[in-house]
Order: structure tokens, then C-alpha cells, then sequence
């Protein structure tokens, strides 16, 4: 198994049999269930809880290998579903940097959680082992990080996870109870950044930075209005009730949907997912009738807290949206006037840093039109954060959103070395420059943060001296709607150009684009789903009408090539 010869052999042997045994007796209480195929996603593992414990095992496994591979790097282990109903559960991976799991480990997860048997399974890990020239022994240094949210079966999952711990020696093990996704991955990366640079790596210092930044940004302009936020019954409940403490006066928040023990209550009728694709209030939130009165505005968290949509009631009572698209917007302008008055080029230039926008196929043409008539560079690229974090990397200042409100706004490390030596001419640009350090502690730089994100729209909201109202203005979104349908089997639906355009089945791209160029403004995509065994159809067009037509077109013509092949 390893390649460098051992110091003591016969010691060697011994500990290796000690450990197989361990991680055999352990194992043994964790059996595969029958009849279940297991996938690496886009956000992990995710099915019903109960079906999750033999996954926990093996994730501890990789974890671990993951860990010692990387010279003893901190990995994080998030045990959430996210969005899904509350029997649900899931697991992913946290690399040292605080990103999702390095896409090349994912099959290594899928084939560990697809075993059959303890031997297959201690096969294959000591196989991987191998291939990845990884000592197991525990000289070589490893380190984990795990949290989990608030769903029932998250107890027995992490027993399970602790069970695949155990077999090992010498691991460095810190557990983090309940909490957030993005608390995960700020301590994760945290931990693993030199002398302290990212924060300190705790839960405490999660909230210290954020809310410290958050009181220089706001300066004299507080307190600000009180702000409602939905917690869908999940982790954001006790999360936002922490910042609170850590606010202070300077932000009132009123938690909503905050029963962490009702059966049932975690994401059922409330939180961002249920309005984003709803587009309409979480009944509670209507009935106790809070923003009736005027400017009031209202946010909503997902299960784990990594996504906020915002929203309001406009004229005559009616529900507006302002998503994921309109948070990239106000957010990257702000950030380029910010850049402007920084005056960050040579003897007091103008602006040398580049902010830009990456967005996926979902965001709505409006903001896409908006942004590109101001000059901000965007992107698209296909579904899921890895691949907006990689794109919004190569910008100085990359703000990256899914229209579903899951982002962040990352600053490159030279443009912060740019603003930490940077010697401003004048009070203006002193002040801008100031600001921009406090943006780059207040935004989590890991990953999409709903409490982060909320923040940050409440800072630029109150530089602006603006409301829901003015902000909404920036444009009007087109109809849209998104359907999902199913089908026998939603990999016969391949894609190419940022999931825009249709490669099979055979002939059904021709058809979708004749039926949206008879729709005024219309545009369409289909995609399969990374994450639910579907279909996903977009679409939007310049009417309800004509999105309604477009939309159940598209949607007829997928099931009627899903039969054909
Ligand atoms: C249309 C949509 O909202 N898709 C979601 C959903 O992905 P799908 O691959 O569409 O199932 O879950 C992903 C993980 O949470 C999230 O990144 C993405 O935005
Ligand atoms: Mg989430």
C-alpha cells in the first residue's frame, strides 16, 4: 500500500491490521440498503434520511483520505438537505479552501457508497488508497470539520459519520454541532488559511467578522428599518437569532417561520424555494399581515441559510419578487461606483479592477439586458455553484448569483493586495477604499451565504438611501416560468452552450427554437436535473400569455421526444 518504505516493518503491520479490523467492526454496522444506487451530485448526496447512514460511513472514509492526501488539510462534512423536505438528508464534501468537493473525487464517492458488503468496501477504500498513493497510517496527519442542520435524522447520521471516524488514530476532529452551511465552510476555510488572513476559525469568528464589517459599513446610517426574515423552520431560525445579538441595535431583525421543532415545518410553505418559484408570499408571512405597511421589506432563508430571495408588496397589495438576479445587480453596480471613487489606477486613476457578473441560463433576460446596458461583463455558465465560483474567480471583483439566490461576491487576492497598499488622494477615495476592505470581511468568500448576502443588500440599500421600491426599479423581469416534467429517462437530454442549446435527443433543439421564434421575446431551455429525477424547463417571453404558450409547448414537445427514442 505505500510507497515509501516504513521505518519499522513489522510495527507497520501491525497497525495496519489493528486499523482493518477496527474499520471492519465498524463497517459492519453499517450495511448498504438493498436496491438503492447512490450519486455524487452537484450537492452531494441527497435522498430520504433513513436511507443515509451506510453514505455517512463511507463520506467519513473519504473525508479522511481526502484530509491526508492534502498533507492534513482541514475537510468540512455538511450533513443538510438543503431546500428538500424535511425527511430528507444529505452529505457533501468541503474542500480546504472552503469550495465544493475537487468534480475528480465525486466518482471516488459514488463508487465507496455503491459497496455491497463490508469486504468490497474495505477493498475498495484500501484500493483507493493506493491508486492515490495516500498513507493511511497515523503519522500522516488528517483533519475534519463537520456540522449538520437541524433535521431530525441528522443526529443518526452524524453517528454514523463518527462511526467511520473511529476507525482511524491520530485524526484531529472538531464538530461544530448545528449549524449553517456557509458557518461550515468559513471555518473550514478559515482553519486552513495562513496566520489568520480569512478570520478567525470558529463559529464565534464566523459572526464577529461578518457583524463587525457590517457595523463600518453602516456607520451613522442606522439603525435601519426593521427587516422580517422567513428562516423556513430551519438552522437559519437560530442563526439569524445569533447575528441579532451580534448586531445589536444597528439592524432589527424579526425572525418568521423559526420552530426548529414543529414535525414537518422545515421548508412546508415557506422559505426562498417556495417563494422563488411560487412567486408569492409564505402564507404565514401574509397572514400576520407585516408588509402591509409601506416600504416594508421582507427576506426569505432556505433550509441550511446558503440562499435569501427578497421581497415586497407593490402597488395595490402586489407581490414582488427581487431574486437572485436583481441582488447580483444592485451588488455590482454599487461595487463599480465603489471601485471608481476607490481611484485605484496609477497617481489617482480611475478604476483597474474589473467587476463582473456570472450568472446561469435561469437568470432573467431583463437583468442580463440591464447589466450588459451598463457596461458590467457577464457570463453564463451551466447550473450549479462550482462552476459560477470558478467563473466569477476570474474577475477582480466577481458577484455570482443563480437567479434562485444562491451566491456570493468573491475579490481576488491581487485586487486586495491592490487596495491593502493602495495610498489614496483624496477623503472620497479613502473612504471608498475602506469600504471595499470591509465588503471583502462582510461577503463570505467560501461560498453563497443567506445571512452574508441579506447584509450586504442592506448596506448597499442603505448607502443608497434606497427602499425595495427603488431598488425594484433597476428593471421589470419577464414573465418567466419553470416546469418541471418528467420522463423515462432524463439522460437522453444532453447539452451544450451553458445548457442553452439541446445536443439529443435528435432533432428536438430544431422544433424548441421554431417554437420560440414565434413567441415575441421568447426564450427557452431544457436541461436534465443534477439533483431531482427531472426534466427542467425555462421559459420566458414578453406576456404571461405567450410564456404560458411557450412554456407548455416546450414542455409537450419534451415528452412527446422522450417517447420517441
Ligand atoms: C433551477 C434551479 O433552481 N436549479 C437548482 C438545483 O439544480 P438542478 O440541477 O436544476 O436540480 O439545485 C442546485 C443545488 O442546490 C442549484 O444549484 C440549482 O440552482
Ligand atoms: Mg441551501
Amino acid at each position: 500500500m505505500s510507497t515509501s518504505a516504513p521505518a519499522d516493518p513489522k510495527k507497520s503491520a501491525h497497525e495496519h491490521a489493528v486499523f482493518l479490523s477496527a474499520l471492519q467492526k465498524a463497517a459492519d454496522a453499517y450495511p448498504k440498503p438493498q436496491g438503492v444506487k447512490f450519486s455524487y451530485g452537484t450537492a452531494g448526496f441527497r435522498t430520504l434520511g433513513e436511507r443515509l447512514p451506510s453514505v455517512m460511513f463511507c463520506c467519513a472514509l473519504l473525508a479522511v483520505l481526502r484530509s491526508k492526501k492534502l498533507g492534513g488539510a482541514a475537510i468540512g462534512v455538511m450533513i443538510t438537505a438543503s431546500h428538500n423536505p424535511e425527511q430528507d438528508n444529505g452529505v457533501k464534501l468541503v474542500d480546504p479552501s472552503g469550495e465544493m468537493l475537487d468534480p475528480t473525487w465525486e466518482s471516488h464517492a459514488t463508487l465507496l457508497a455503491n459497496c455491497t458488503s463490508t469486504e468490497s468496501l474495505i477493498t475498495t477504500f484500501i484500493d483507493l488508497a493506493h491508486h492515490l498513493r495516500v498513507e493511511l497510517d497515523a503519522c500522516a496527519p488528517s483533519s475534519i470539520i463537520y456540522a449538520r442542520d437541524t433535521r431530525p435524522s441528522g443526529k443518526k447520521l452524524v453517528e454514523a459519520f463518527e462511526a467511520g471516524l473511529s476507525a482511524f488514530q491520530g485524526l484531529k476532529v472538531v464538530d461544530l454541532g448545528v449549524h449553517t452551511t456557509p458557518v461550515l465552510h468559513y471555518v473550514v476555510r478559515a482553519t486552513n488559511a495562513r496566520d489568520g488572513e480569512q478570520g478567525k476559525p470558529t463559529v464565534e469568528g464566523y459572526y464577529e467578522r461578518m457583524a463587525g464589517a457590517f457595523k463600518t459599513l453602516i456607520g451613522n446610517r442606522g439603525p435601519l428599518p426593521t427587516l422580517y426574515v422567513d428562516c423556513a423552520n430551519g438552522v437559519g431560525a437560530p442563526a439569524i437569532s445569533t447575528l441579532s445579538s451580534y448586531l445589536g441595535t444597528s439592524l432589527p431583525l424579526q425572525a418568521m417561520n423559526d420552530s426548529t421543532t414543529t414535525p414537518g415545518a422545515l421548508n412546508s410553505q415557506c422559505g426562498a424555494d417556495y417563494v422563488k418559484t411560487r412567486q408569492a408570499l409564505p402564507p404565514s408571512v401574509e397572514d400576520a399581515g407585516l408588509l402591509d405597511k409601506p416600504d416594508t421589506r421582507s427576506c426569505s432563508l432556505d433550509g441550511d441559510a446558503d440562499r435569501i430571495i427578497y421581497y415586497y408588496l407593490g402597488e395595490g397589495g402586489k407581490f414582488r419578487l427581487l431574486d437572485g438576479d436583481k441582488i447580483a445587480g444592485l451588488v455590482a453596480l454599487f461595487l463599480m461606483d465603489l471601485v471608481k471613487k476607490a481611484k485605484l489606477g496609477q497617481e489617482g486613476g480611475e478604476d483597474t479592477a474589473e467587476v463582473g457578473v456570472v450568472q446561469t441560463a435561469y437568470a432573467n433576460g431583463s437583468s442580463t439586458k440591464y447589466l450588459k446596458g451598463r457596461g458590467v461583463p457577464v457570463t453564463c455558465v451551466p447550473t450549479g455553484v462550482k462552476h459560477l465560483h470558478h467563473a466569477a474567480q476570474k474577475y477582480d471583483i466577481g458577484v455570482y448569483f443563480e437567479a434562485n439566490g444562491h451566491g456570493t461576491v468573491l475579490f481576488s487576492p491581487s485586487f486586495l493586495s491592490t487596495l491593502a497598499v493602495h495610498e489614496p488622494t483624496s477623503p472620497d477615495s479613502s473612504t471608498a477604499t475602506k469600504q471595499l476592505l470591509a465588503l471583502s470581511q462582510l461577503i463570505n468568500q467560501a461560498v453563497g451565504d443567506a445571512l452574508s448576502d441579506m447584509l450586504l443588500v442592506e448596506v448597499v440599500l442603505a448607502h443608497r438611501g434606497w427602499t425595495a421600491v427603488e431598488w425594484d426599479a433597476a428593471y421589470e423581469d419577464l414573465p418567466n416560468r419553470l416546469v418541471k416534467v418528467e420522463v423515462a429517462d432524463r439522460f437522453l437530454f444532453e447539452t451544450t452552450d451553458a445548457e442553452r442549446k439541446l445536443t439529443s435527443p435528435a432533432g428536438l433543439q430544431a422544433v424548441l427554437d421554431e417554437a420560440v421564434g414565434k413567441v415575441e421575446m421568447g426564450r427557452s431551455f431544457v436541461r436534465p436535473s443534477g439533483t431531482e429525477d427531472c426534466v427542467r424547463v425555462y421559459a420566458e417571453a414578453k406576456t404571461t400569455a405567450g410564456v404560458d404558450t411557450l412554456a407548455t409547448t416546450v414542455s409537450d414537445l419534451v415528452k412527446q421526444y422522450s417517447k420517441t427514442q
